[in-house]
C-alpha cells in the first residue's frame, strides 16, 4: 500500500494571527508548520532586524505566509476547513492546497557534507564522495549518530595536531582517545602510524559508532567504556568540553606516561585559564592553536 502524497495548506494572515494559527495547525496535527514573509522580494518587504543587541522589533510579518504540511489532500483540506470555522479566522485566507514535490533527502543531506581538508595532504571524505587528487592520506566517514564528522573546529584541530606530529607517530604504541565519539581522532592516530588504540565513550552510541567507522578504515580500535583505560599512554586526546574536562584532569593525568602528549579540545578561547589552573599540579598546559573562538590546549608531562 502507498502512502497518500504530502500537501501542503498554504494560509495568508495578519501578524496578530500568526500564532493563534500555528498553534491551532499543530493542534489538529499537520507534519509541520513554517512562517513566511507573504511580501517577501516586493516592496512592501521589510526586514525584522532590531538594532544590535536589541530584540526584533516584532514576532511577525504583517502579511505572513503560514505552510502546513499534511499527509494527503483530503487531511489538508479537512484542517482548512475547520481552521476556517474558527471565530478568530475572519481575516485569515487560504492560497493554497498543493501536493509537494518529493524532494531526493538522500542526494540533499549528502550535498551537505563535502570532503573536510585538515591539511593539504590529509582529508575527511564521505564514502560517496571520490578523494580530492591531493590527498595522500584519506579517512572515510559518514555523518551518524556519534559526534565527529570532521566539519567542527574542535575535531578538525585535534586531527591537525596529530597529523603535524606524524613524525613522532612511531612512539605511539599506546594511544588514548578519551570521549572518542564517531572515533575520528582514534582513527586519524592509526592512520599516522599509532597502535594499540583505546577508544572510550560513556555514549554506547559513540563506541558502536567508532567500531564501524574503524572497520570502514581498516584500522584496529579498541573501543569500549572509559574503565576501559588502563595505564599509561605516550598520547592522550579528549576533546570533550572545558568543564568535563577541568574534572577529568586528575584521571586524564595519571594516563600520561613520562614525556607522553596531552590533547585536549572543546574549550573556547576565554576558558584558556581555568583549564590551566586545572591542570597545574600535573602539566603545563599552553594554547597551541585557535579556530572560530574554540582553542586546542596541549601539554608534554616532563
Ligand atoms: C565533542 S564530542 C568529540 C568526539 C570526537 N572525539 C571528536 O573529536 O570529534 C565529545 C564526546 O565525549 C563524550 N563524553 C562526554 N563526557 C564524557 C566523559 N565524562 N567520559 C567519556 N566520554 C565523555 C561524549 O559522549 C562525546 O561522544
Amino acid at each position: 500500500m502507498t502512502s497518500p502524497q504530502l500537501h501542503e495548506l498554504v494560509l495568508i494572515c495578519r501578524e496578530a494571527d500568526v500564532e493563534t494559527v500555528s498553534d491551532a495547525l499543530m493542534e489538529i496535527e499537520s507534519l509541520a508548520v513554517s512562517v513566511e514573509d507573504a511580501d517577501a522580494d516586493t516592496p512592501a518587504e521589510h526586514a525584522l532586524f532590531g538594532e544590535p543587541g536589541m530584540p526584533a522589533p516584532k514576532a511577525g510579518w504583517d502579511r505572513s505566509v503560514v505552510k502546513a504540511l499534511f499527509d494527503g489532500e483530503q487531511a489538508a483540506t479537512e484542517a482548512a476547513a475547520l481552521l476556517l470555522a474558527q471565530d478568530w479566522a475572519a481575516e485569515v485566507h487560504v492560497q493554497a492546497i498543493q501536493a509537494v514535490v518529493e524532494q531526493d533527502w538522500v542526494r540533499l543531506t549528502q550535498s551537505q557534507f563535502a570532503p573536510v581538508e585538515i591539511t593539504p595532504e590529509f582529508w575527511i571524505v564521505p564514502s560517496w564522495h571520490e578523494a580530492p587528487p591531493q590527498a595522500k592520506q584519506v579517512m572515510r566517514l559518514d555523518p551518524g549518530l556519534a559526534f565527529g564528522t570532521g566539519t567542527h573546529p574542535t575535531t578538525r584541530m585535534c586531527l591537525r595536531w596529530i597529523a603535524h606530529h606524524a613524525a613522532e607517530a612511531a612512539g605511539w604504541d599506546r594511544v588514548l582517545d578519551y570521549g572518542c565519539g564517531s572515533g575520528i581522532l582514534a582513527i586519524g592516530a592509526a592512520l599516522h602510524g599509532a597502535r594499540n588504540i583505546d577508544a572510550v565513550d560513556i555514549d554506547p552510541a559513540a563506541i558502536t559508532s567508532s567500531r564501524d567507522n574503524a572497520v570502514a578504515n581498516r584500522v584496529e580500535l579498541r573501543t569500549a567504556m572509559p574503565d576501559a583505560a588502563q595505564g599509561e599512554y605516550p598520547l592522550v586526546l579528549a576533546n570533550i568540553l572545558a568543564m568535563p574536562l577541568k574534572l577529568l584532569a586528575p584521571l586524564l593525568c595519571s594516563h600520561l606516561a613520562p614525556g607522553a602528549h596531552l590533547v585536549l579540545a572543546g574549550i573556547l578561547e576565554r576558558q584558556a585559564d581555568e583549564l590551566k589552573a586545572a591542570y597545574a599540579p600535573w602539566v603545563k598546559l599552553d594554547v597551541s592553536d585557535c579556530e572560530e573562538g574554540w582553542i586546542l590546549m596541549t601539554a608534554q608531562r616532563v
